[in-house]
């Protein structure tokens, strides 16, 4: 589970005096996310969300993430909002962490989703894209290509047991996508995270997207490949054409993608199972024993890397089936 901070009844209590949100009745840890500590808080005027910022989200960044979620609600995306203080300051501090309170939003994640869903998937994820357009502020992506290889190497360090075929299998991919990287393709804000468990679905119909954590100015079109990687594959992680034309069809209905958008797709694609792979494998091998977090498996990102290296042309991702 994630609540890396624990908040005692008081001092929730105290923090909540400088809002205008009622009286709290009920407050619990959320089990499921890896970054932040999360709680759910019911008071007399509703559910709300109390995140406290943890590990790899950088202080300095907070800024662009709560003002970018109040930028695509305005814009109709619907995300977490965060709700500002009696002095109008969302982001605060609590438990020695920085902290903000946002609307709680209806839905479920699906756990297996099916074509339906990717299309709805697509749909949105064109919509945030252009919502963010003329978003003023900009942040780089930190786990782009050039930050791959110094962090392959040191989640291979970190190894009680180093893979040395798998090391040197990444190492070739790394080799291949530091020299065949796009150099310009449309950009603008992505969210760069956006796997099944960040989308929320009230029966077949997307109800919300949440942790814009890893949002970013990027490649649109990698953003696309990040949803393919996390929404396309069946779970003995054979790749489904059905669902991957699904997302592809409603996200182009919005914005169609440039020839050379569709030509380095394979590679976008690679790219996004590579960055999955470094993190999830550099957690498996740093999150101590006993953790209260469960750690994503590694391998899933190889199989599917495995595939999109098989891959010769964008085609084989169903955009005229
Ligand atoms: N605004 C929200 N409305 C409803 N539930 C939320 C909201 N934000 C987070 N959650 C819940 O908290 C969980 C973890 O949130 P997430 O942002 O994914 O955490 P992390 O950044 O730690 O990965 C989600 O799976 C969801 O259950
Ligand atoms: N989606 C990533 C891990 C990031 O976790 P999240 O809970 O912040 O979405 C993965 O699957 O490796």
């Amino acid at each position: 589970m994630a609540v890396y901070t624990e908040i005692g009844d008081g001092e929730l209590q105290a923090f909540l005096k400088d809002y205008e949100l009622g009286t709290l009745l009920a407050f619990k840890g959320i089990a499921e996310g890896v970054e932040n500590s999360n709680y759910l808080l019911h008071t007399d005027a509703g559910f709300y969300i109390l995140t406290l910022y943890e590990r790899r989200v950088k202080a300095e960044d907070l800024p662009f993430f709560l003002s970018l979620l109040e930028h695509l609600a305005a814009r109709g995306i619907v995300c977490p909002t965060p709700l500002k203080g009696r002095d109008g300051v969302a982001l605060r501090e609590l438990g020695g962490r920085p902290a903000a309170i946002f609307s709680f939003l209806d839905g479920m994640w699906v756990r297996r989703p099916q074509t339906v869903h990717c299309a709805e998937l697509g749909r949105a994820l064109a919509q945030m894209h252009e919502a963010g357009r003329d978003f003023p502020m900009h942040r780089a992506n930190a786990l782009t290509v050039a930050d791959w290889r110094p962090l392959h190497e040191r989640a291979y360090e970190a190894a009680s047991e180093p893979d040395e075929s798998l090391h040197a299998f990444l190492s070739d991919e790394l080799d291949f996508l530091e020299n065949n990287w796009p150099k310009d393709l449309p950009s603008g804000v992505i969210h760069a995270d956006l796997f099944p468990d960040n989308v929320f679905f009230l029966g077949d119909a997307l109800s919300g997207l949440i942790d814009f954590y890893f949002a970013c100015n990027d490649f649109f079109a990698y953003d696309l490949a990040i949803c393919l990687n996390a929404w396309c594959f069946e779970p003995e992680t054979t790749f489904n054409v059905t669902k991957a034309h699904a997302l592809l069809s409603a996200y182009e209905k919005s914005r169609p993608l440039t020839q050379e958008e569709r030509e380095v797709l394979p590679i976008l694609a690679r790219g996004g199972a590579l960055r999955f792979l470094l993190t999830r494998l550099y957690d498996w091998n740093t999150t101590p024993p006993g953790a209260f977090v469960t750690r994503k498996d590694p391998g899933e990102f190889v199989r599917k890397l495995r595939f999109h290296r098989s891959v010769r042309s964008s085609s084989e991702y169903g955009f005229d089936l």
